[in-house]
């Protein structure tokens, strides 16, 4: 097989065909090592992640049937790969990474005098949470979510300011996609029900902020205290549950790989059991906007 499909300079094949998969279980049933089968795979154009999903299917069985589904389209995350991520103003490690939806823990983002800086000075301007009523595009005080709120205009004091920016590295677009920050307090039981972070394309509500920025396309929560029970920010389809750690900041996308909203990227905030939860969070869009 080692003529099959390895044009020079083209795209490096993401989906491995079924007579690639019944090779792979001859393989393995002749008795041949994974690093060999990777070497014949990348030999013949395959992509490094999906020869070793392959391989790793073909030795211990597949969990889902092979998928007839496209070729994951173009799209690509923002998020760049390595332990450290590049701020601008310091250098943020990051600790956990998970691919779908795209999700990253990171740890360093804002020191201790920061967020109490920051605790500070959205105390002065706390209102009651509002989240955008899917029929008029405005924002209205619900139950889903029974934080306080306080909300930033972009560059608002230096302080915002350098968060702004930060985040925006973190993020990896220009601060001109992002929305001001919001900061918000849940008090004890406050929580966030499960939610997407997407505008719903259908809604009317949300065509003027599709027309003004497009899109909403990644999500930081930076957190600004540690909880003392409770709070977590919890991804119910994948199971996935972060636990609050002052200057720790939570990454998260909503593109399928297919470029399509992830389904997957549902989320929320868990009832505070005990203490106070402060985070401040960052939106960014598809495009430049005024803010
Ligand atoms: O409170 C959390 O942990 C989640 C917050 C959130 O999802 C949001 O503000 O959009
Ligand atoms: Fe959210």
């Amino acid at each position: 097989m080692n003529d099959r499909g390895h044009a020079m300079g083209s795209r490096l094949h993401t989906k491995v065909t079924p007579d690639w998969h019944r090779w792979l279980a001859e393989a393995v049933a002749a008795g041949y090592a994974a690093p060999d089968l990777l070497t014949t795979m990348k030999e013949n154009g395959f992509d490094e992640r999906a020869s070793r999903d392959a391989i790793a299917d073909a030795l211990f069985g597949s969990p889902a049937p092979p998928s007839n589904a496209p070729e994951p389209s173009t799209f690509r995350s923002h998020l760049r790969a390595g332990h450290v991520l590049d701020a601008g103003d310091r250098q943020v490690r990051v600790l956990v990474r998970v691919a779908r939806p795209t999700i990253a823990v990171l740890d360093g983002v804002l020191d201790p005098s920061e967020c109490e800086a920051l605790r500070a000075l959205a105390t002065t301007r706390l209102a009651r949470s509002q989240v955008v009523n899917p029929g008029t595009g405005v924002g209205v005080v619900q139950d889903i979510r029974t934080s306080e709120g306080a909300n930033f205009g972009r560059g608002e004091t230096p302080l915002i300011a350098r968060i702004d920016a930060r985040a925006a590295a973190i993020m990896n677009l220009d601060q001109e996609h992002g929305e001001g920050l919001q900061a918000m307090r849940y008090g004890p039981a406050a929580e966030y029900l499960p939610h997407f972070d997407y505008f719903p394309p259908d809604d009317p509500g949300s065509q003027a902020h599709l027309r003004n920025g497009g899109q909403r396309v990644s999500t930081l929560i930076m957190y600004l205290n540690d909880v003392e029970a409770g709070g977590e920010t919890i991804f119910p389809r994948i199971d996935f549950s972060y636990v609050p750690r002052q200057g720790q900041a939570l990454y998260f996308e909503y593109n399928a790989p297919d470029g399509s909203l992830d389904l997957l990227s549902l989320h929320g905030g868990a009832p505070v059991l005990s203490g106070e939860k402060w985070i401040l969070t960052k939106w960014m869009r598809e495009r430049p906007f005024p803010g």
